[in-house]
């Protein structure tokens, strides 16, 4: 069984963050395990508070994690300061971790800062160089980028900037343009285009959150960068296809059912 590790914020309607992630991996039959950054205090509706965990008891959960068990891949989530960006990477460094999938969350669906933004130079300073792949949204692309990101070449404009900062992979999300959902990976030589149909719902609670976690789990399962943003994109595409409401605000994506194609019955 391939052994997947999540570091990133816990999100308390369990769309997002931690929760998601957890969901994502079980869905992709490989063993989840996590190490929590920051508790939310959420809902569909919105973060209404954020708890940072002490910076030297989220190194030690990484610590006791590594030293026990052999981590097949690495997802990053939620890291809302500078401290906690470089305990994550020197720990990571540390531990000779391998598969480290970078999602730079920085501001959540219903606008909450879940990242300090004087921290983002940390990022691409102390983080960036350890990751296998980054997978920014738009907004967080065009902060690393320095640039304004409208369309495909502007994102190609920003994979090849942001793989300038030492970033091996960079694969830009296009969930927030209009038209279809498409994502763009640069891996310093080619560009990949992942499209997915544009699909019509406020359900989209915790789509990078998953993404990110899928293309953690098919590194573990031992495909290659490309394959595993492949597979991962019929994922989330499956997932947003089967979201549903759960509370007053935006529901969260699938997991039960997105692995097998399925389609849920009873919402
Ligand atoms: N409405 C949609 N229809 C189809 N695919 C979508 C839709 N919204 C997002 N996606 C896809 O979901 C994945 C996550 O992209 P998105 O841009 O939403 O990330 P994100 O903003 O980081 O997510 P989050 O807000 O959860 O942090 C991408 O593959 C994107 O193309
Ligand atoms: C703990 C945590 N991590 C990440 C997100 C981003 O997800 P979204 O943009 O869908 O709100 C979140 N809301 N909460």
């Amino acid at each position: 069984m391939k052994k997947v590790l999540t570091i990133a914020g816990s999100d308390s309607c369990g769309g997002a963050g931690i929760q998601a992630d957890l969901k994502t991996f079980s869905a992709h039959l490989v063993y989840g395990m996590s190490v929590v950054t920051s508790v939310t205090a959420q809902n569909t509706q919105g973060v209404f508070g954020a708890l940072d965990m002490p910076r030297d008891f989220i190194e030690l959960q990484i610590k006791v994690v590594f030293e026990d068990i052999k981590v097949d891949a690495v997802k990053i989530g939620m890291l809302s300061s500078s401290e906690i960006i470089k305990t994550v990477s020197q720990s990571l460094k540390k531990y000779g971790a391998i598969n480290v999938v970078l999602d730079p969350v920085m501001i959540s669906k219903s606008g909450f800062k879940l990242l300090k933004y004087e921290a983002i130079e940390t990022l691409i300073q102390d983080l960036i160089p350890v990751c296998t792949i980054i997978t920014p949204n738009i907004h967080e692309a065009s902060l690393l980028a320095d640039m304004e990101i409208k369309n495909i070449n502007e994102m190609k404009e920003a994979c090849q900037r942001i793989h300038k900062l030492g970033a091996k992979n960079v694969l830009v999300k296009g969930g927030h343009l209009d038209d279809d959902a498409i994502d763009v990976l640069f891996d310093g030589k080619e560009f990949y285009y992942f499209k997915g149909q544009r699909i019509n719902t406020i359900n989209t609670h915790g789509t990078g959150c998953t993404l990110s976690s899928a293309i953690a789990s098919n590194l573990a399962l031992g495909y290659p960068v490309p394959d595993a943003i492949k597979n991962s994109k019929e994922y989330i595409q499956r997932a947003i296809e089967n979201s549903f409401s759960i509370g007053h605000g935006v529901g969260p994506v699938d997991h039960l059912y997105a692995f097998r194609g399925g389609k849920q019955n009873e919402k």
